[in-house]
């Protein structure tokens, strides 16, 4: 029997400094996230970055923070649940980091009688510290403990038309008789390193200008391309004009070179040049999270506000929405009856 596993990246248990610093230990310590060898990403993560990070970061998702728990896990909850009312094989919910684990989500599915998975990242963009680092464990908690069962990845759908198309019908609902004087595609940021270690052609990326504008196989893992490709679609499809919106990257942590342009200066220099009314839109995640709810919605409407600018518009990701619920419905539908499509 066939089933779903969706996944998630994950939350702590709760927003007390405790529970933060257990999760951040664990997202850190991955080899796909902070990637340097062994010895140099413990002495960073365990010396450095757990002794500061956690208590920053707990009193960040204590703003963040619902009755109910996570935002980002209870709104992936909603989706599951949401979903699993318009499919007719189990649909279950994991995160690759945290209490609720992909093993657990596997066993979940073997416990219904599923030999058949469908692993789906809820990413529509392909990264290393994201989709592949989901791949690949469960690839090995599959070898180790459920070596009965298949599974099967869903790509990242960053140019599936109609995700783009649910995506920008989102936008435009929330920006319905709302004057803005420019829109903000802001993306998780990643290293500079991740797009070069993920390039199979090894020579295409060189996070210049033009190389992601200029067709390559290096495009099928490369994080940026797929960011400048969702903005570019949404563009088109909105009929945006050239000047009034843009794309940038937020959330980076250490002193390595992420992608450019970072979120925050794009607000301030926005600001500066005399924007007053501004939206911004975070395609890379599909729950409302800390990084939208509390690094975007808060830091970034305070940084606008500090450089005159006034309306600042937050559009919620696409969440439980009926519209995303009825796109990854059908997905599932498809792949039930046949096999998903590849990009
Ligand atoms: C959308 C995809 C994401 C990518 C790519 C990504 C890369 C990445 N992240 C860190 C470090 C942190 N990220 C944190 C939170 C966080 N990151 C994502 C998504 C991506 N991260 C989400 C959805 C969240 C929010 C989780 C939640 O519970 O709401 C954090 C924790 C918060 C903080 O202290 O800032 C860290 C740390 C790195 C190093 C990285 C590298 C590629
Ligand atoms: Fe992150
Ligand atoms: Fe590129």
């Amino acid at each position: 029997m066939k089933g779903i596993l969706l996944v998630n990246l994950g939350s702590p248990d709760s927003p007390d400094p405790k529970d933060v610093k257990k999760y951040l230990g664990e997202f850190l310590m991955d080899e796909r996230v902070i990637d340097i060898p062994l010895v140099a990403r413990t002495a960073l993560v365990k010396g450095i970055i757990l002794n500061t990070r956690p208590k920053q970061s707990a009193a960040a998702y204590k703003k963040i923070w619902w009755d109910e728990g996570s935002p980002l896990i209870v709104i992936s909850e909603r989706l599951q649940n949401k979903i699993q009312q318009q499919v007719d094989i189990p649909v279950s919910l994991a995160m690759r980091y945290g209490s609720m684990t992909i093993k657990k989500g596997l066993q979940e599915l073997v416990d219904k009688g599923v030999d058949e998975v469908l692993l789906f990242p809820l990413y529509p963009q392909f990264a290393m510290a994201t989709t592949e680092t989901i791949t690949v464990l469960a690839e090995e908690l599959r070898q180790q403990y459920f070596p009965n069962i298949s599974i099967e990845s869903v790509p990242a759908f960053y140019n599936k038309p109609d995700y783009i198309e649910v995506l920008s019908n989102s936008i435009k609902s929330h920006l319905e008789n709302k004057q803005i004087d420019h829109l903000l595609f802001s993306y998780h940021g990643v290293p500079e390193r991740h797009i070069r270690k993920s390039d199979v052609t090894k020579s295409h990326c060189k996070i210049d200008g033009s190389c992601c504008e200029t067709p390559s196989k290096a495009h099928e893992f490369c994080y940026r391309h797929q960011c400048l490709e969702v903005t570019r679609l949404v563009a088109k499809k909105l009929d945006l004009k050239e000047a009034t919106y843009s794309t940038s990257f937020q959330s980076r942590l250490g002193f390595d070179p992420w992608l450019l342009p970072y979120t925050d200066r794009t607000i301030e220099r926005l600001g500066k040049q005399g924007v007053k009314n501004m939206a911004i839109v975070t395609p890379a995640f599909v729950s409302d999270c800390l990084e939208t709810l509390e690094e975007i919605a808060m830091e970034g409407q305070e940084i606008f506000h500090e450089v005159g600018g006034q309306d600042f518009i937050t559009i919620p990701c696409l969440n439980d929405d009926v519209a995303f619920v009825d796109l990854l419905s059908n997905w599932i539908n498809k792949w039930t009856n046949t096999k998903i499509e590849t990009t």
